[in-house]
């Protein structure tokens, strides 16, 4: 058995989505990436009983194309493209540890450059700003497989003999959103886990449940690829807010009300770009006591 290694870690929550955060940028207690196994890491990492607990693990890393690099792994291990909510923290973590004075940050993802513009207060980043770039909607890019069109707004898909509207959204990673009436426990647990596998996602997919309170104001619950029910999704609620406007059930401008907070989502009539803006906070620090296999 390899010996164990102390892993220093932040903890950081944005609307209630909390990720173990760790920089690999240089400073003494920064991890060397190429020493971890990270999907083993973030599974063992992210477990609320035997490791620090989290939805997953992001590592903040140099780039060479942007000013920082962030890369998302979910609590099963598997590597995601973007995560809303982390991108905000990640910008907090930068600013107020002192890793940059720039109000504007460009972040590497694994689906490219967002631009985070936080908002300061004494000193301190109390919200941020994300450029999520364009929403898209054809199946092959997502993906997803959409029996009738390249797009899939409204589609059926059956789960355990129940049929459900699904509407397709990329938001960097896949998204399915479905709206209902009333979401419960039954409908993100059961239903959302089995439709997260279904065949129509080559990837799996993110699967939103969402009420439509009014024009500006929605309601949602998301059940994440690789880590199950998280008190918030940023790209999620994204992906909401643009299948209601296309469908003409809200405007271009919404709150969306999530278990754990609020994300404000703006769509760019002009250009399809998404912001998002919301909250991020550091939650505690230390280190892990890492077994690797
Ligand atoms: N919670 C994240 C998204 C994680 C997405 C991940 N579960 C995936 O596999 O795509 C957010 O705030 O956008």
């Amino acid at each position: 058995m390899p010996e164990k290694r102390k892993i220093y870690f932040t903890k950081m929550q944005g609307a209630g989505n909390d990720y173990v955060y760790i920089d690999a940028l240089g400073t003494p207690t920064s991890l060397s990436p190429g020493t971890v196994n990270l999907p083993d890491l973030a599974t063992k990492i992210s477990d609320r009983h035997f490791g620090v607990g989290g939805d997953g693990l992001i590592v903040i890393m140099p780039s060479s194309s942007a000013d920082f690099r962030m890369r998302m792994f979910n609590a099963d291990g598997s590597e995601a493209q973007m995560c809303g909510n982390a991108s905000r923290c990640v910008a907090k973590y930068l600013y107020d540890k002192g890793f940059t004075d720039k109000e504007e940050i460009l972040l590497e993802t694994n689906s490219g450059i967002k631009i985070l513009r936080l908002h300061i207060e004494d000193g301190e980043t109390r919200s941020v700003t994300v450029d999520m770039g364009c929403y898209y909607l054809h199946c092959k890019d997502i993906p997803a497989k959409g029996a009738i069109d390249d797009v899939m707004i409204d589609e059926p898909v059956v789960a355990d003999g129940r049929e459900f509207l699904i509407t397709a959204v990329g938001m960097g990673n896949p998204h399915g959103v479905i709206f209902t009436d009333s979401i419960d426990d039954c409908l993100v647990h059961h239903y959302g886990s089995i439709l997260e596998t279904s065949d129509v996602w080559p990837e799996k997919a993110n699967i939103e449940f969402v009420e439509v309170e009014s024009p500006t104001r929605l309601k949602m619950r998301v059940w994440e690829r690789g880590t199950g029910e998280t008190l918030a999704c940023g790209t999620g609620a994204c992906a909401s807010a643009v299948a209601s406007f296309l469908k003409g059930l809200s405007g271009n401008e919404v709150e969306v009300v999530l278990l754990g907070g609020i994300l404000n989502i703006r769509i760019d009539k002009e250009n399809g770009h998404v912001h998002m803006h919301g909250p991020a906070e550091f939650v505690a620090e230390g280190h892990y006591y890492y077994q690797p296999d």
